[in-house]
């Protein structure tokens, strides 16, 4: 009998029981997940205590035979799932098992809306652990030591609110973990369920999970003898790493199965790429695409996707020196000879092997992703959810720019609709005669690009333009300058250019318009003064009166507007005002008097300024102006 001392009852975090409250309620129909994640966590435990006992053996107290047990008491209703892996001190259980860790969990709680509260997916992108076990459990225990050390601690809680904790003796250093069934939880006190879980969801982890078998003797007559019965451990899964089988020989349901287990997701992957390398740089890779972003996609201190083991044996997650920040998104193992055991993550930063490895295994990724291009609808799902990580990519992987311009996916004018999918190569192959650049516009929403004065003229002549409107747009083409040999031209800067689509004549008579407008040109430029950089004709607009271009080198309008919001202090940087010739709002600015001269130019400033999606500095002056205008 173990006596527990010292005990204390402590809080959970709020949001520990934040999860709690969503996980019990949102997971009831994938209930059976609970196992798979303690069994998870146990093979994580075996694998931090053998790399521990890599520098000192005595830390396996003689058991080096690592395994994870599964039992249950159909009477009791209890299942329990048990490990001689690192175990846990007082600290860590207190630690682990009463708080998130995780930053920006707070955040990810409180954005959660009722209905989206219920969707299983999107706990589930959470990564449910251990809080799991309260799905099937009412009352959870567990009892823990820690290898090398001498005190064993007990943590109990019903999931409430509230956990209690007591040091107690412990013979063998891992974890156990009892879960006292609810009602409605019975059915997995049941050894075919059981075993049939374990296969479905841990057969290919590296480590043995064993069940009890119990065998009875029979009499003559085939009667149990009673008092005969022999209990014998049964490992229930394969027990081997599945990377290191064959491509041949993994079934999809294995490949899938596995991705869950470093996962923690729900869903299917979109795809996997399995290799082996041989040669100067001996490793092997098993790298997937999830279907669903994790939560802190785009958190700084987020998961990384990759586990690194070296020989087998497990060397730390989130190795995010093998893959670049833009694919960050990509989950898997990579397993290599060419590392020490004990390399550690300052270690990995220098070693010119690592980077060896980051850009074959960068490649690996970008091919599968363009493999999985092939299939439209799993690749739009995969772009509508991680496009925006993928364009961080020209700015941050120059070498492979070309490779992944391939990859990107744009709305434009070709569609005109919000949806992402026309590719680069589609734009180009309905180029037109004539037409040497790819025109792109930058805007702050799908509308305002779609419904910019900037694109009149391009619309007039059937000449497509990619609409931007993601935050990260501006950024991905000031470093993807060019595509299959043509630039990459902003509409919305410098002097509009159209190279040969225009004709000689056409030009001819825009020269000659622009003459003949000189005069109005300078009268404009003077009454808005230091507004503007310059005033000129333009032959861009069908529609509207007027537009503000910014010069070739200004940064754009976008950029400027979310590096402003982000406090950044930016010099000023005035817009050149363009002004459409065959308007007759033109013309009546030709007419009217000196003294509604000056108030009708700055309306026509100001409204371009607002229909390229900026903000007016005095928008109440604006109002009044135009109101003066039209009670005149
Ligand atoms: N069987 C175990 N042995 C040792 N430590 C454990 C065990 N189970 C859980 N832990 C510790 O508790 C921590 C929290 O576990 P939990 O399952 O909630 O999250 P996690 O595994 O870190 O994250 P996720 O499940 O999202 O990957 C683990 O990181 C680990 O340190």
């Amino acid at each position: 009998m173990t006596t527990a001392t010292h005990e204390e009852t402590l809080g959970f975090q709020t949001e520990v029981k934040q999860l709690l409250h969503l996980m019990i309620h949102s997971l009831y129909s994938n209930r059976e997940i609970f196992l798979r994640e303690l069994i998870s966590n146990a093979a994580d435990a075996g694998d931090k205590l053998r790399y521990q006992a890599l520098d000192n053996d005595a830390l396996y107290e003689g058991d080096s035979d690592l395994r994870i047990e599964i039992e249950h008491d159909a009477e009791a209703n209890t299942v329990t799932v048990r490990d001689n892996g690192i175990g846990m001190t007082r600290e860590d259980v207190i630690a682990n098992l009463g708080t998130i860790a995780k930053s920006g969990t707070a955040e990810f709680l409180k954005q959660l809306s009722g209905e989206q509260q219920k969707d299983a997916k999107l706990i589930g992108q959470f990564g449910v652990g251990f809080y799991s076990a309260f799905i099937v459990a009412d009352e959870v225990t567990v009892r823990t030591r820690r290898a090398g050390s001498d005190a064993g601690v007990e943590w109990r809680s019903r999931g409430e609110g509230e956990f209690t904790v007591a040091d107690i003796d412990m013979n063998a250093h891992g974890t156990e973990i009892t879960l006292h069934l609810k009602d409605d939880a019975k059915e997995f006190a049941d050894d075919y369920r059981l075993r049939a879980l374990v296969r479905k969801y841990s057969d290919h982890i590296d480590v043995p999970v064993r069940m009890p078998r119990t065998e009875t003797a029979t009499d003559d007559d085939g009667n149990e003898v009673e008092g005969s019965e022999v209990v014998t451990w049964e490992t229930v899964n394969e027990a081997q790493a599945l990377w290191v089988r064959p491509k041949s020989e993994v079934s999809d349901d294995e490949y899938q199965a596995f991705y869950k287990h470093i996962s923690h997701d729900f869903s299917d992957p979109l795809t996997w790429s399995h290799n082996k390398v041989e040669g100067k740089l001996e490793y092997t890779s098993l790298l997937y695409v999830p279907e669903r972003a994790p939560f802190d996609l785009y958190e700084r201190d987020g998961a990384r996707g990759v586990r690194l083991y070296v020989q087998r044996v497990f060397i730390m997650d989130d190795a995010e020196q093998f893959l670049p920040l833009y694919l960050r998104f990509i989950k898997g193992v990579v397993d290599t000879k060419d590392l020490s055991l004990n390399v550690s993550r300052e270690l990995l930063q220098k070693d010119p092997q690592v980077d060896k490895m980051k850009s074959a295994l960068t490649k690996r990724a970008l091919d599968m992703l363009k493999k999985l291009a092939k299939d439209n609808d799993a690749y739009q799902r995969f772009w509508n959810t991680f496009g925006a990580v993928l364009k961080e990519g020209p700015a941050e992987d120059f070498a492979n720019r070309d490779k992944i311009a391939e990859l990107l996916r744009f709305s434009t004018t070709h569609t005109d609709s919000a949806t992402q999918d026309q590719s680069l190569a589609d734009y180009v192959s309905r180029m037109k005669e004539g037409q040497q650049k790819i025109y792109y516009i930058v805007a702050d929403s799908f509308n305002a690009a779609k419904s910019s004065p900037h694109l009149e003229i391009f619309r007039k002549k059937g000449v497509e333009v990619v609409l931007l409107h993601d935050r990260i747009d501006e950024w991905l083409v000031s470093h993807l300058t060019e595509y299959d040999g043509k630039s990459l031209a902003d509409v919305a800067k410098g002097n509009l250019d159209l190279g040969e689509i225009e004709g000689e004549e056409e030009k001819q008579a825009q020269e000659e318009t622009a003459k003949a407008k000189e005069d109005l040109v300078k009268r404009v430029q003077a009454a808005l003064g230091e507004h503007v950089q310059e005033v000129r004709v333009t032959h861009r607009l069908t529609d509207s009166p007027a537009c503000v271009v910014l010069s070739e080198n200004d940064m754009g309008f976008q950029m400027r507007r979310i590096m402003e919001a982000a406090g950044q202090p930016l010099p000023e940087v005035k817009p050149i005002l363009e002004l459409n010739p065959d308007h007759p709002l033109i013309s009546r600015l030709e007419s009217v008097d000196d003294a509604s001269f000056g108030d009708l130019a700055r309306i026509l400033l100001d409204q371009a300024i607002i229909a390229e999606g900026g903000h007016l500095d005095d928008p109440a002056a604006y109002v009044k102006r135009l109101n003066a205008m039209l009670t005149a």
